[in-house]
């Protein structure tokens, strides 16, 4: 038996998240309508499209900050589409937003403790836990610093900190790297790639430099809906999302 070789890991048949039909009206405009999506487990996926498509309102129905007119949302096989935000974060989903939430009165170090309570097991060290967080985004050299001293471009920084601390399975990143440095979006580029390792990844993103050479699947949205879905490749050379997002 030993000369047996183990089977291959069969790919896991369940999206790690998934949307079906989900739909948002705000008033008299469908923001997002009817979409279908699907998010595999262990993939950078990028989600882009031009202003007003729908991306901001989109991620904010996975994450439970605005709830659908119709349709649902599955997260690591449970209907999560009634479930409050506070509730998908404990089951894995972490996100940052275009409006930062930190505290800006309080110390970096502090920010990231708020984090790092929600998950931290018994025996492990809210102060480890707390500097590992900060010195995968380079922050670590200013825990006492009030975090409304960092420029706008480190507040991302810090926030993306806050996700990582959550120890999240789904890390979700809204425009990240605005107000990032040239230098600073290189190592941006290498945290996420880093955090792709045991974390699967959902990007918007404006940077297309940083969409093409992260993401492994491209989702653009337009008017709410999926104009097209495939590898950086695949969207690059579409006439539709050409003409819709890249002014082909
Ligand atoms: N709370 C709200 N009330 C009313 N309309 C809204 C609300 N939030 C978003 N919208 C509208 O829904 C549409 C989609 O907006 P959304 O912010 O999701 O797009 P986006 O693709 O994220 O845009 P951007 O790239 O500019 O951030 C827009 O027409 C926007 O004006």
């Amino acid at each position: 038996m030993a000369a047996m070789t183990a089977p291959a890991a069969a790919p896991s048949a369940e999206p790690l998240l998934s949307t079906k039909g989900v739909t948002r009206w705000f008033g008299g405009l469908c923001a997002v309508d009817h979409v279908d999506f699907t998010l595999p487990a262990g993939e950078i996926r990028a989600l882009i499209g031009p202003n007003g498509a729908g991306k901001s309102t989109f991620v904010g129905l996975l994450a439970g900050r605005i709830l659908p007119t119709e349709g649902r949302v599955t997260f690591a096989g449970e209907d999560v589409t009634r479930l409050p935000a506070h509730a998908r974060m404990a089951r894995g989903m972490a996100y940052t937003f275009q409006i930062t939430s930190i505290f800006a009165n309080l110390a970096l170090f502090d920010n990231v403790a708020l984090a790092v309570q929600r998950r931290l097991a018994p025996g492990q060290s809210l102060a480890t836990e707390v500097e590992a967080a900060l010195a995968r985004v380079g922050l670590d050299d200013r825990l006492d610093q009030p975090a409304g001293d960092l420029s706008y471009g480190h507040q991302r920084l810090l926030e993306i900190a806050m996700g990582l601390a959550q120890n999240p399975r789904l890390l979700i990143l809204d425009e990240p790297t605005q107000g990032l440095s040239d230098g600073e979006i290189e190592g941006f580029k290498v945290l996420v790639r880093e955090v792709a390792k045991d974390a699967t990844v959902l990007l918007i993103e404006h940077n297309m430099d940083v969409v093409m050479s992260l993401a492994d699947r491209i989702t653009v949205l337009d008017m709410g809906a999926v104009l097209a879905e495939g590898t950086p490749a695949e969207i690059h050379a579409d006439p539709a999302v050409q003409r819709a997002y890249l002014g082909g």
